[in-house]
C-alpha cells in the first residue's frame, strides 16, 4: 500500500485548505445532529479498497442564507484551530450535486463524553474525570489565547478520542472578542439551553472568556454526575424552578435564583476540592472568577489529592 504520499489531491500545496472529493468520500453511518447540521462518519477511500481513513464530515443541512455564512466562518475558524484537545480539521468537499460545502474532520471513535460516561461509568475514577477537566481545560485556555468565546460549552459538545483524551467540538456559536473589549454582545438570544450560561449571559446577552468560565463548571458539575441525565443541570435547575415556568421566564427565575446565590447542588461523591472548584466558576461578578490557567493549576492540585 503506497505510504499515501500521492494520495494527497495537493501535496505540493501548503495544505491550508485539504480538498476531499466527494466522489471517493464513502457514507457510513450518520453519527449526530447538530444544531445546525448533520455530522456523517464517512471512509475517504481514493483507491477504492477500503484502506482509507475514516472521517467524521459535518454537512449544513439547511441552505438558510444566515447559516450558510455561520457555516463558511466555522469552516474558516475551525481551520485554524491546532490543539491537541480540539478536534481536528482535515478539510473540505464541495458537493457539486447539492451545491453544498462539507466541513470534514478526524474521526473520534469514542463518540460524545454523555455517550462515554454512559457506558463507562463504572470504571472511570476521580482522577480520570480530573484528566478529562483538564484537557477541556487546556482546550479553553487554547481558545482564550486565539481571543474565541466557544458560547455553548457543555459535556454534548466534547468528544471522547480514547479512554485517555477527551476533545473540544461543535464551534458553531463560537465568537472573536474585539481586540479593543473584553466581551462580546449577541444581538438576539440563541436557542442554546440557559443552564449552562453565566448570569450576565442570560439578562444582558454578554459572553466573555470568563462566561465560558461559568459553563466550564457546570462541565465539571456534569462530569462528577457521570454525565447522568437524572441529574444534568437543566434538570436540577427546573426541579428547583417549577416545571410549570415557560421558557422565557425561565432564564429570569434562573438568573434572580442564582443572585438569590442558589447554585447546582455538589454532585454525589464529589471530592470537596473540585465542588468549590465549581463555585468559583459560579462567582456571580465574572471578574471573580478564575482564568483557565489558575483554573488549571486548581485541577493539577485536585489530582495530587487523588494520588493512591
Ligand atoms: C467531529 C467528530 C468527530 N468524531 C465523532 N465521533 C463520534 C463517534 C460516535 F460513535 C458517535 C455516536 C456514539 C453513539 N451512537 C449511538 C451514535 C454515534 C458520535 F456521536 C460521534 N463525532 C464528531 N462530531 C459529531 C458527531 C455527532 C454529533 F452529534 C456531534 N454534535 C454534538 C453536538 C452538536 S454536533 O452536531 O456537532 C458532533
Amino acid at each position: 500500500k503506497s505510504d499515501g504520499f500521492w494520495r494527497r489531491p495537493n501535496m505540493f500545496k501548503k495544505q491550508q485548505q485539504d480538498v476531499f472529493e466527494e466522489r471517493y468520500l464513502r457514507f457510513i453511518s450518520i453519527l449526530g445532529k447538530g444544531n445546525f447540521g448533520s455530522v456523517e462518519l464517512c471512509r475517504y477511500d481514493p483507491w477504492g479498497d477500503n484502506t482509507g481513513d475514516l472521517v467524521a464530515v459535518k454537512e449544513l443541512q439547511s441552505n438558510k442564507q444566515a447559516t450558510v455564512a455561520d457555516f463558511q466562518r466555522e469552516i474558516q475558524t475551525i481551520s485554524s484551530l491546532h490543539c491537541d484537545y480540539i478536534v481536528k480539521y482535515k478539510g473540505i468537499c464541495y458537493s457539486t450535486g447539492r451545491l453544498s460545502t462539507k466541513l470534514v474532520m478526524e474521526y473520534l471513535p469514542y463518540g460524545s463524553l454523555i455517550g462515554y460516561m454512559e457506558k463507562h461509568r463504572q470504571n472511570v475514577c476521580t482522577r480520570r474525570l480530573l484528566l478529562f477537566a483538564s484537557q477541556i481545560c487546556k482546550g479553553m485556555e487554547y481558545l482564550q489565547s486565539m481571543r474565541y468565546v466557544h458560547r455553548d460549552l457543555a459535556a454534548r459538545n466534547i468528544l471522547v478520542a480514547s479512554d485517555t483524551l477527551v476533545k473540544i467540538a461543535d464551534f458553531g456559536l463560537m465568537k472573536i472578542i474585539p481586540v479593543d473589549k473584553e466581551y462580546y454582545r449577541v444581538t438576539q438570544p440563541g436557542e442554546s439551553p440557559v443552564f449552562w450560561y453565566a448570569p450576565e449571559s442570560i439578562s444582558e446577552l454578554k459572553f466573555s472568556h470568563k462566561s465560558d468560565v461559568w459553563s466550564f463548571g457546570i462541565v465539571l458539575h456534569e462530569l462528577f454526575s457521570y454525565c447522568d441525565i437524572s441529574r444534568n443541570p437543566k434538570r436540577l435547575c427546573i426541579q428547583k424552578i417549577g416545571s410549570y415556568v415557560q421558557s422565557p421566564s425561565m432564564a429570569i427565575h434562573l438568573v434572580n435564583l442564582l443572585k438569590d446565590n442558589w447554585r447546582l447542588p455538589a454532585p454525589s461523591q464529589c471530592p470537596p476540592k473540585v465542588h468549590s472548584i465549581m463555585m468559583q466558576c459560579w462567582e456571580f461578578n465574572s471578574e471573580d472568577r478564575p482564568s483557565f490557567s489558575s483554573l488549571q493549576d486548581l485541577i493539577e492540585n485536585s489530582l495530587l489529592d487523588e494520588r493512591e
